[in-house]
């Protein structure tokens, strides 16, 4: 009788699961592949991986363009080979997602390791995830961008903050533990709010001292402890540019690495027109003003390069596409010609 229900449950959980979405069915599968240890081993040796030397991706170039290739473990083998060292290596890969078919993808870093041997075999160089995040393909760039923060984040929690001790990894790498106090670490990430201020007709960016010359962004910052979204987007406008929020909403979000995993919590805001006078907190800020629509256009347009001037000022330009700095100002700008129309 048993033996009748358990086919049975069995025809009924393939028929679920095979009417299950593409989707659903990887992303059940990745997370099958966090909590299995031995599930997980077993995919090292089928899975593909993108290589990292200290933190910077692994990129070739093919004529103007370039790509993260994604190795074989039968490639990092061949690798690892040449450097007469073993294939125990491969464990220290983490898992960072898989393809529709089920193919995990790893990312895994090889900075004890010889960089200069590494790019002649495999053709291409190791570039700094600053440059990188930026002169690749818009679909590789999160993904390298969630590769490295996991790297960086095992990199940095080797032990545990009690004891002392040190702490081991599971096989994806999707946690930590320290055996000694039974303490679990997670993947860690920092909320982060940004904000475009709009007075109605103008939109208000400001300037860092780090920032490349000429270029404005919204305003960010870190959200304090205990604090939600809104309350964070009305502190950080009163504390960076002394003015009062009195309405907003949420755009969207992304996982921004630097300088080390941060989720950008996008929101525009509005604040009263009478009441726009900016007195901006000095501490944190090189320039913060107002911008009209046909400037930020023009700004749009502008390259970094282009926005130097003969007598050596800069013009303003804006994030790149990749930064959701971009999206809001594009958003906003979307908002004002609709207005207009
Ligand atoms: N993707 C995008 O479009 C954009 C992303 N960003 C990102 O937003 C982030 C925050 O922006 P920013 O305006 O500088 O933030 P804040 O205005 O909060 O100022 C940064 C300062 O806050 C302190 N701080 C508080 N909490 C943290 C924390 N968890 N980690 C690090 N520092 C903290 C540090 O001060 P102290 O050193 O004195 O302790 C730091 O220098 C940056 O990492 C930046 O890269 C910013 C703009 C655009
Ligand atoms: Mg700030």
């Amino acid at each position: 009788m048993a033996a009748i229900y358990q086919a049975a449950y069995r025809r009924v959980s393939s028929l679920i699961c095979r009417l299950h979405s593409t989707y659903v069915r990887k992303m059940r599968y990745l997370n099958e592949l966090k909590e299995d240890d031995s599930l997980c081993r077993q995919a090292q040796t089928s899975g593909t991986f993108y290589l990292f030397h200290n933190l910077s991706p692994f990129l070739q170039k093919v004529g103007e363009k370039y790509f993260v290739p994604q190795l074989s473990a039968a490639e990092i083998k061949r690798i690892l080979e040449k450097f007469k060292e073993t294939e125990q290596w491969i464990e220290m890969s983490v898992l960072i997602g898989c393809s529709d078919e089920h193919v995990p993808r790893f990312a895994l870093d090889l900075g004890a390791l010889e960089k200069s041997v590494i790019e002649s075999e495999l053709k291409g160089s190791f570039t700094n995830l600053q440059k990188a995040l930026f002169v690749v393909d818009g679909k590789d760039s999160p993904l390298l961008a969630s590769a490295q923060s996991l790297l960086q984040w095992h990199n940095s929690h080797q032990y545990c903050s009690k004891t002392g001790q040190p702490t081991q990894r599971n096989v994806s790498g999707s946690k930590r533990v320290c055996h000694a106090s039974g303490i679990t670490y997670y993947p860690q990430m920092s909320p982060v709010i940004i904000t475009l201020v709009s007075d109605g007709s103008r939109c208000l960016l400001a300037r860092q001292p780090s920032f490349p010359q000429g270029m404005y962004s919204a305003l960010s910052g870190f959200c304090d402890m205990g604090e939600n979204v809104e309350e964070a987007v009305h502190r950080e406008v009163a504390e960076e540019v002394g003015l009062e929020v009195e309405s907003l909403w949420y755009s969207s979000s992304q996982h921004w690495p630097f300088p080390s995993s941060c989720l950008m919590i996008a929101c525009h805001a509005i604040v009263r027109a009478q009441q726009a006078e900016i007195s901006m907190n000095k501490l944190e800020l090189e320039e913060a003003r107002w911008f009209g629509l046909e400037e930020i256009v023009e700004g749009l347009k502008r390259e970094p390069r282009s926005s130097k001037q003969d007598d050596g000022s800069f013009l303003p330009w804006f994030p790149p596409k990749q930064a959701i700095a971009h999206q809001l100002i594009c958003e906003w700008v979307k908002q004002q010609t609709s207005q207009l129309a």
